[in-house]
This record gives C-alpha cells, structure tokens and sequence, in this order.
C-alpha cells in the first residue's frame, strides 16, 4: 500500500499544512524532514493557547508510563509535554501505535503560529527526543507497508503540492532524476554539493547542508550569501528587516547546486524573492539568508525544495539518499 497527502501553502509559503488524522480528529501538521518527532496541540496546554487550534484530548488517550519529550529547535522555538500511542492516517496509511507527542508547554513562536496545529517529523528516527526511549516516526512505522521505503516531496510556490509515500511519480517531474548520497548520522538528510553557483559564476567549493521541509528559506553561511547578493544590485542586510532586502523588481541570480558529478540542480531567481517585507515599501526579503549562530550547518528549505521534486529515498538500492528532478 502507498499513500499520498496534499500539502497546502501558508500565507507566503512560510510553512506547508498537512492534515493528519489522529484518532477520529484531523489535525494540520507541518510535516519536518529536519526533525523526528510527531507533535500535536493538546488540551494539556494554557486555553488560552489551544484557541483556534485542533487540540488534542489527552484525557481520552493512552498514555506512554514514564515517558516525555522536549525539543529546541534551531530556530530558537521549542515544545514539550507527555506522550501518548495512537492511530494515525495520513494520505490513505495507517500507523496504529503511532506515538503522539502532546504538547504541555509551548514557545512564543508556536504560540503566535495560528494555523499549525503541530509538527510531523520525517527525519531519521535517531533524532527523535522522547526520553526515556525514543519513539519511530510515522515513516518508519509505515515503511513495512510501502512498495518503496521513500518520501517524495512536491511542495510548490503559492500552491497546493504532495507528499507521496511509497512511490515516485514520474507525472509529478521532468527530465531524470539525480541521486546524491545522504550522511544520516546526525540523523538529518545531509548531503553534500561539489559545487555550487550563483547564475553562471561557479564556486568551486563544496557545500553541506541538510533538506529540510521545515524550514522557509535556504541557510547558507554568511559570506556566501553576502556574496550572492553582491550580484543584486540595491540589496542590503538589514538588521531592521532581519536579513538580506533588495527592490522587489530586482532580477534574482539563480542559486544552484552541482551534484553527483556534474548534475545541476537550480533555484530559479524568482523563487529567491521570497516576499514583501510589508505594505507599503517596494523591499522583498531574500529567499537566501545567513543561517544564525544556533544553527551550525546549511539548510536547504522550502525555497530550494520548491524547484524539485524531491525523494528522500531511505534505501530502496542500499543506502540513504536524495533524489532531484525539475517539476
Ligand atoms: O531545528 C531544526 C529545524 C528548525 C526548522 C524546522 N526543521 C528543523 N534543526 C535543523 C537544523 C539543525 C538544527 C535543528
């Protein structure tokens, strides 16, 4: 059996919603290949913070004895709670003893997220933060169950895209597929680029980083971005706006990456606009910005991965890896 989930856009693309159904309740997750942990809303928060959110009902739950989770991520925001077993479905595939992590205590970023009701994390189950036992993710309880032990992703700009688990479907890109290796031992989806370039200017220096659904931009060190943006003339970096602002009819470089090779694998310019820093001012914000000094490796989000049908391929021909193809 395979499955597929429509994933749909927040307001510029800032995050994909996914619903999820747990128990008889659906509940609009952002599914996180840069995590392993599948979190939800919970009637164990403030009511104030439940408000307009999915909740879950912990008090109808089977509760794991013992068991709790918390997580920071690198973006500075972070959860934690206890933990339940339950049915999940998404996209047609059941998980029965699925663990669902419910949240008790909630950062203000979470908190002023008013669409998410939760994360679905699709990273390696080694990075999973339940203690005293980590818990698998909804991949690896369905992966029996697949033709295929793979994720597909086509997540799109201002559009409704997919997750495909199980199969690749070769209606949803065009031209081959171009695999890398993927490094799990951090328990991310890193891989590395030979190389790399901004339009036809190529670096001859190779680039790791990780494919991350959960993350907006494309994080890069800040020497290559301030680079990038050389080529853009009337951008700036803006401690006001919190990164790299440039007019927002500029002609963007495109941004691509050389794999497997002699593979290219390119962020078109436009994609690079990421959007308006406000109403009335003609600045656009960089799809491109420096990752922060939390985060110690580059992140390739959802600006990268909206060029791409991506395969997050967990070794259908021996071991991890990352397929690429334009759609
Ligand atoms: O917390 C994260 C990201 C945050 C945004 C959502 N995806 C996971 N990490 C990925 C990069 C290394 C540090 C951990």
């Amino acid at each position: 059996l395979n499955g597929t989930a429509v994933t749909s856009p927040e307001a510029n693309d800032l995050e994909y919603l996914t619903p999820v159904t747990i128990g008889n309740v659906t509940f609009h997750l952002d599914f996180d290949t840069g995590s392993a942990d599948l979190w939800v809303y919970s009637d164990e928060l403030p009511t104030d913070e439940q408000t307009g959110h999915a909740v879950y009902a912990t008090t109808d739950s089977k509760l794991l004895p013992g068991s709790s989770w918390e997580i920071l991520y690198g973006d500075g925001s972070s959860a934690g709670g206890d933990v339940f077993a339950d049915t999940v479905v998404v996209g047609g595939l059941t998980a029965t003893m699925q663990a669902v992590e419910a949240a008790a205590t909630l950062s203000a970023e979470f908190e002023r997220d008013a669409h998410s009701d939760g994360l679905l994390g699709l990273a390696f189950s080694t990075l999973n933060m339940v203690k005293p036992q980590k818990q698998s993710t909804f991949f690896d309880n369905v992966k029996s169950q697949l033709d295929l032990p793979v994720i597909a992703t086509s997540l799109k700009h201002g559009a409704p895209g997919t997750y495909d688990f199980g199969f690749i479907d070769e209606n949803k890109y065009t031209g081959p597929l171009t695999y890398v290796d993927v490094d799990s031992s951090r328990g991310y989806w890193t891989f590395t680029a030979d190389a790399y370039a901004f339009g036809d200017d190529q670096i001859s220096t190779s680039l790791t980083g990780i494919a991350d659904t959960g993350t907006t931009l494309i994080l890069l060190p800040s020497d290559t971005v301030s680079r990038y943006y050389a080529n853009v003339s009337g951008a700036q970096d803006s401690p006001l706006h919190g990164g790299y602002v440039f007019p927002c009819d500029s002609k963007l470089t495109p941004f691509t990456l050389v794999v497997a090779g002699n593979h290219s694998v390119t962020v078109p310019g436009e994609l690079i606009n990421y959007a308006p820093v406000g109403s009335v001012s003609n600045l656009c914000f960089g799809g491109i910005q420096a990752a922060s000094g939390l985060v110690d490796i580059n992140i390739f989000g959802d600006v990268f991965l909206k060029s791409q049908y991506v395969v997050f391929d967990a070794g259908s021909q021996g071991g991890p890896r990352l397929g690429f193809a334009n759609q």
